[in-house]
């Protein structure tokens, strides 16, 4: 299969991240022969500090003409300053936007090997299998107007807008991918306060008709951040706003034990995605070859099965990344008395090297029958 991926490594350890989803998809066509083309583009804050814009038209005309994007991240302190309009993250959002990438898929898993990494206890974890579906190209993220005013700027204003189109996709697509899992949804809201969230229950109420299979419940955001780590395995599919899912994403990624460990990816109707960790640049370990590549790594198997329809490919770097982490390797991110800590070039070594010992043995198997 030949198909066309930009690259964007962006900022921190986005490029640390990336080298390794590369290596892992050179992997995988060496071994299924596919034909992957990767094309570099800027963005964030090298785009900027290269052209002065976080999305260079050059950048989002070569993600336009491909068949997938994968990003590394965005940002960090030296585009922090509150001087500067513009920022690495606008550069995030406009792609986002201009691409139509609407859905974001945030699944949260417990992986058994990282069960005592986390912060909760094994029995609230140990069964946790949960997708957020965030709402990605609409709410307070893109509402006009946006600004500070007043004489001395000390005025500032947001603005939360959806309209029943934006939340009507996101909600169908939240429930035909509950109908593929364990059938239950949960959207969250502030029904209680917000006009925005009062009119996103109206949606779900209604496109719930076409889903009778799916059992729905709603509950209030502040309600579901302590859910979440009081009792997760009860959620299946989550699907919110765009801030709100934003917020209870990296809350959730601490029953995997790291932020580093969570893929993404966000869709359109037409399963062009881009995909991305759900961590950021994390400034405070970048360039020491310290990072979790994992949280890209699964981005990457998300993008074979998405966008490419490659379930068994995708599946074999599933496997992988178990089997690397049972065999007790682990980056530093994650708090794991026993095993090997290793660096992110290690990390990404021994998955491609699980990735290649699971070819061989299939080619063994199947040899035998
Ligand atoms: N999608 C994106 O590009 C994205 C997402 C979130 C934040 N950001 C940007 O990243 C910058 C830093 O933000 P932040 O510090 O709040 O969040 P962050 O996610 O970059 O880091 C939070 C903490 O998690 C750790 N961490 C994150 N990813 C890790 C990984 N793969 N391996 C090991 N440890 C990891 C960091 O070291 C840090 O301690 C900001 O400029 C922010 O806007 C970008
Ligand atoms: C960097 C930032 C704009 C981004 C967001 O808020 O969407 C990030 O936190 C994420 O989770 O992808
Ligand atoms: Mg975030």
């Amino acid at each position: 299969m030949k198909k066309r991926i930009a690259i964007l490594l962006g900022d921190g350890i986005g490029p640390e991240v990336m080298q390794g989803a590369v290596r892992v998809l050179q992997a995988i066509s060496d071994c299924f022969q596919h034909d992957f083309i990767f094309e570099q583009g800027l963005i964030g804050g090298a785009a900027i500090d290269e052209c002065g814009n976080p999305l260079p038209d050059t950048t989002l005309d070569l993600c336009s003409k491909s068949d997938a994007i994968l990003l590394g991240a965005v940002g960090g302190p030296k585009w922090d300053s509150t001087t500067h309009t513009i920022r690495p993250e606008q550069g995030l959002l406009r792609i986002r936007k201009e691409l139509g990438l609407f859905a974001n898929l945030r699944p949260v898993n417990a992986y058994q090997p990282l069960i005592h990494a986390s912060t909760l206890k094994k029995e609230v974890i140990e069964h946790v299998d949960l997708l957020i579906v965030r709402e990605l190209t609409g709410g307070l993220y893109f509402g006009k107007p946006s600004e500070r005013r007043g004489v001395n700027k000390d005025l500032a204003i947001d603005t939360l807008v959806y309209n029943v189109k934006e939340i009507e996709r996101v909600v169908d697509k939240a429930f035909q991918l509950a109908r593929k899992r364990r059938k239950k949804l949960t959207s969250v809201d502030k029904a209680n306060v917000l006009e925005s969230s009062r009119m996103w229950r109206e949606v779900v109420n209604r496109v719930s008709a076409n889903y009778p299979d799916v059992q729905v419940e709603h509950m209030l955001v502040d309600s579901a951040s302590m859910q979440l780590i009081y009792r997760p395995e009860q959620f299946d599919v989550i699907v919110t706003e765009n801030l709100f899912g934003d917020i209870l994403s990296d809350e959730a990624s601490m029953i995997t034990g790291s932020l580093g460990m969570l893929p993404s990816a966000s869709l359109r109707s037409d399963m062009v995605g881009l995909y991305e960790p759900v961590h950021g640049s994390a400034p405070d370990i970048a360039g020491k070859n310290l990072a979790n590549p994992l949280g890209m790594i699964l981005s990457v198997a998300l993008m074979l099965k998405f966008s490419f329809g490659l379930e068994k490919e995708a599946n074999i770097i599933e496997e992988s990344v178990m089997k690397v982490l049972t065999d007790g390797f682990h980056t530093g991110d994650l708090n794991v008395q026993q095993g090997t800590q290793v660096s992110t070039t290690e990390m990404v070594n021994k998955i491609i090297d699980s990735i290649n010992e699971n070819q061989a043995t299939s080619g063994i198997l199947t040899a035998y029958i």
